[in-house]
């Protein structure tokens, strides 16, 4: 089980480096949607002005109320104020107050309302590039756990970096709100100003400080969660639900995920402890510094240098400036810290395929003409020490049948992944018509090979679909999916269905229902006809079939296949018999090529574990 030592926080400096983020993810905003990017700072620009404007004419009023006690009334009732005229510019100053309370709560309310379309529309555009990208990248990539985990980060940015956004637009809001209140500030005591802008100072860097920790605990976090999701989905699962029954895992799956939980908790708190009682003191500073400045204020107003209107402001002033202040500082260290986070949905996006297609690919041969040959060929799996293949010479001619046959771990599927190019080998190379597969182009060399793994996917999608996704071109193209079917013998799988072609399989969603496993196979094997590929391939995913049902397979498979080129691999020799040649696995090597007769009179390999099976028989 992983267990990383936390990371020490990095430095400031890098802490700000992570800032970087903004703009690609401002671009990112703005390619999402830019009608709605516009109406939020046109909007928010506009409400920015408002508490200035708010609070500069309840100054005025209050003026005005002074004034207008020191007058003569004109009367008792408030027509008499009104038929007087003087209270005509009070009116006009209340009206102006009103107009601005309600364009705020309406801006207000449309912002909100704005930062949610937004939001949600960020969050499908980041999942659909997460995927896209997903998509280019290496097989070799998906299989390294340091790749998951950044995967998983980049996946966690995608739905949980949506209030950036409003935090991001609500900043710069703020700096349009807080300059104008400054201004009005300088105005009258300058240095004020420059005495808030101290006093934050402290409270400002804790906040950088924790977000930076909290940052770097769940960056450190990362395997572990995944574990943690693991743990979880293999205790409530249907696909695992049975052999956590038999064998009883429950408790030990329980007590992980309680121990996992735990550390992550207690690591959280400790963090969450530590800011609130920081937090407290720093504010405390600021706190001193606004109680300072008021008294300073009252004293002056006291010596008449301002007047009550503008004493009121300035203090309303104050106490706005001091809560934006610190809203804005806290909100930047906020917008710091998840910009760190940024990192890694950035950075998930720098990671570049190292299989690719080259800039200028050799046209593919259609049909192919000589086939393919292993040279020397040698291949590592990333982190492992084995080679897995090594030294291997082989040719698949076009137009014939190899079976490869091996025990456990020989290195047969590990060939055949090269042959797809899902890895490219570490040594020797492989031709196509005597050219480096790597001079195709990607797409087209996998287009044109149709492989069905033993490890095939169970798609909980509908039986056609499941068929269609061997050609998900032609997943509308009945016909197409019912030949597939009935030459792979699903046919008679999907006639049992309730629902036909149309039934859901699999158990993951209500109507579903379940195949046993040769019924799968049949389902996956169709896939393979399902495309024109030039190239088909099934690596055991017959291994579940009855013996009957899978020498029926094959056969139809040779049949199917006549002017096409294809490998089967298979442990029954019963069907392995039916190839025009046979190659012979053994450590990552080829010790034998031929046909069965050929091989069982070299003796050897074949000829043993022929003789092991069919002793098995009599
Ligand atoms: N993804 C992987 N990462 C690391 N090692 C691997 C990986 N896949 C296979 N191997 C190793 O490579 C070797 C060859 O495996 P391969 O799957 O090609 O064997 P195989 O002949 O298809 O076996 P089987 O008959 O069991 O399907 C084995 O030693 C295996 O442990």
């Amino acid at each position: 089980m992983p267990q990383n030592p936390p990371q020490p926080p990095q430095s400031f400096r890098e802490r700000l480096g992570a800032l970087r983020n903004l703009p690609p993810f401002l671009k990112l905003v703005w390619e999402t949607s830019p009608g709605i990017a516009s109406a939020q700072v046109g909007m928010r620009l506009v409400r920015a002005l408002l508490p200035v404007a708010a609070l500069y004419v309840g100054a005025q009023i209050i003026d005005e109320v002074v004034r207008l006690t020191n007058v003569a009334p004109p009367g008792n009732s408030p027509g008499a104020w009104f038929a007087s005229g003087l209270v005509d510019r009070l009116v006009l100053l209340l009206a102006i107050e009103f107009a601005l309370a309600v364009a705020s709560d309406l801006l207000g309310r449309g912002i909100s309302l704005l930062d949610s379309l937004l939001s949600e529309r960020l969050s499908t555009t980041t999942s659909v590039r997460l995927m896209e990208h997903a998509a280019t990248l290496d097989l070799e990539d998906f299989e390294d756990s340091e790749f998951q985990d950044r995967l998983e980060r980049a996946r966690t940015q995608a739905a949980g970096r949506t209030g950036l956004t409003s935090q991001l637009f609500g900043q710069a809001q703020d700096i349009v709100t807080i300059a104008s209140f400054a201004a009005g500030l300088i105005a009258y005591a300058p240095w004020l100003m420059a005495l808030l802008a101290v006093a934050l100072i402290p409270a400002f860097l804790g906040e950088i400080y924790f977000n930076a920790q909290s940052y770097w605990l769940n960056f450190n976090r990362a395997p572990e969660r995944r574990e943690l999701d693991y743990v979880r989905q293999v205790a409530a699962s249907a696909e695992t639900a049975k052999e956590v029954k038999i064998f009883g895992l429950h408790a030990f799956l329980v007590a992980r995920y309680r121990e996992l939980a735990t550390s992550f908790f207690r690591a959280n708190r400790k963090i969450a402890v530590r800011r609130a009682s920081w937090g407290s003191v720093l504010t405390a500073i600021s706190t001193i510094a606004y109680y300072f400045a008021y008294a300073y204020i009252v004293w002056r107003t006291l010596h008449g240098d301002f007047t009550i209107g503008t004493l009121t402001f300035l203090s309303g002033s104050f106490l706005r400036l001091r809560g934006l202040l610190e809203q804005f500082l806290v909100g930047f260290s906020t917008v710091a810290g998840q910009a760190m986070y940024l990192d890694d949905l950035f950075s998930f996006f720098e990671i570049k395929p190292e299989i690719a297609s080259p800039a200028n690919p050799r046209p593919f041969p259609v049909p192919i003409a000589e086939g393919f040959t292993f040279e020397d060929v040698g291949f590592r799996y990333p982190g492992a020490e084995r080679w897995a293949v090594r030294n291997l010479s082989l040719r698949l001619r076009a137009g014939e049948v190899l079976a490869l046959v091996g025990e456990n771990g020989a290195g047969k599927t590990t060939l055949v992944k090269l042959l797809a190019r899902l890895y490219d080998p570490d040594e020797g190379r492989i031709l196509l018509d005597g050219h480096d597969l790597r001079e195709y182009d990607l797409f087209e060399l996998r287009r044109n090979i149709g492989v069905i793994f033993q490890d095939f996917v169970r798609f909980h999608l509908s039986a056609a679909d499941n068929i269609a996704v061997g050609l998900i071109e032609a997943r509308d193209d009945m016909a197409r999916i019912e030949r597939a079917a009935r030459q792979s013998l699903a046919d008679e799988v999907v006639a049992k269905l309730p629902e036909g072609y149309k039934q859901l399989i699999g158990r993951r969603f209500k109507t579903g229902v379940d195949l046993s496993g040769g019924e799968w196979q049949k389902i996956a094997i169709a896939r393979a006809y399902m495309r024109d590929a030039q190239v088909l391939i099934l690596d055991e995913p017959t291994a579940a079939l009855d013996a009957r049902a899978e020498f029926e397979v094959f056969q139809r498979f040779k049949e199917l296949t006549t002017s096409k080129t294809a490998v089967l691999i298979s442990h029954r020799f019963s069907s392995v018999r039916m190839a025009d040649r046979i190659a012979v696995l053994g450590d990552g090597r080829i010790e034998a090529v031929g046909t069965h007769e050929e091989l069982m009179q070299q003796g050897g390999r074949y000829k043993e574990l022929f003789e092991l099976q069919a002793a098995g028989y009599r």
